[in-house]
């Protein structure tokens, strides 16, 4: 392998993580490498993390982000968690301040092992998420999409996490919906010109709200942390629950604030799985011997 760096195979409640340590390189994870990263069983990842060096020297890692497909991310919640245990367990440090194109944001590590992201402050304007054309209110908008019958999937939530969100509120249980099918559909929807995050939603309490998301970039996932922020800030908005919320994903239970600062502050766990080095250019990768299974 020309010039390896290492990573660590990871997860956070079951969206699968790559964190790659590109920090002291000059060169960046090349689409051909992902490409074969997502199509190995062993190695098949929703998101790189890449860490990097800080782009003005004495500031923050900047933390490069990746969908299966190959596009880039602006927010990935529970990436991010995986990258503050990666770099946890190598410096001992609990606090962490980080750069991405959506800007800085903060994350502590708890006593207990849980991690919280300061996922920054929610957008609502229209250009903000972005949308194609001006709505004025996007609590709710409607949307024509002819091939999807159901009505409540006409009309979602948007929101804007750094990345573009559609929140489909449901009365059925979440696991009724052809996610699968109608996913697809709405990601690519025109009315979102840079694609979007599609998410139904069931509240179950005032405090609790039942979700599965379709991921922009990357399909259906177990989890997916800036959905789950989303979700909880359109449902203080629509009045179906105050601001601290669990969100309940596919893969378990993510607690979310949404501060009086308008910060929203996401909890729950990130997993190491197995560790190794991999070739940025190619995708070439080798388990380090002390993490094989
Ligand atoms: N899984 C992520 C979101 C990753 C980015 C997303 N697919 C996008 O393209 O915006 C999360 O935990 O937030």
């Amino acid at each position: 392998m020309a010039s390896a760096a290492p990573f660590a195979k990871m997860n956070g409640l079951g969206n699968d993580i790559i964190v790659a340590d590109m920090r002291g390189r000059a060169d960046r994870v090349a689409p051909a490498a992902a490409v074969t990263l997502a199509a190995d069983p062993a190695t098949k990842f929703d998101q790189i993390m890449a860490i990097h060096d800080s782009r003005t020297p004495g500031t923050a890692n900047f933390i490069e982000i990746i969908n299966s497909d190959g596009s880039m991310a602006q927010a990935c919640g529970n990436g991010m968690r995986c990258v503050v245990q990666a770099l946890a367990a190598e410096t001992g440090q609990q606090l962490f301040t980080f750069e991405t194109v959506a800007g800085i944001l903060t994350a502590r590590e708890h006593e207990d092992g849980t991690i919280s992201v300061d996922m920054g402050v929610p957008r609502f304007g229209w250009q903000d998420i972005p949308l194609e054309e001006e709505f004025r209110d996007t609590r709710m908008i409607e949307l024509q999409v002819g091939p999807i019958d159901a009505p409540v999937l006409h009309s979602p939530s948007v929101a804007s996490m750094g990345n573009p969100h559609a929140v489909f509120w449901v009365d059925n249980d979440v696991w009724t919906y052809e996610l699968d099918r109608f996913g697809p559909l709405l990601e690519n929807h025109p009315v979102f010109p840079e694609r979007a995050n599609i998410s139904i939603a069931q509240v179950a309490a005032p405090d609790a709200i039942t979700i599965r998301t379709w991921e922009r970039g990357a399909g259906l996932t177990r989890a997916c942390g800036s959905a789950a922020c989303a979700v909880a800030v359109s449902a203080a908005r629509t009045r179906r629950t105050g601001r601290v919320v669990t969100v309940t994903v596919p893969g378990g239970p993510l607690h979310i604030e949404w501060r009086d600062d308008d910060h929203v502050i996401m909890t729950g766990p990130a997993e190491w799985e197995f560790s190794g080095t991999f070739d940025p250019a190619t995708g070439a990768w080798v388990r380090d011997t002390e993490s094989a299974a």
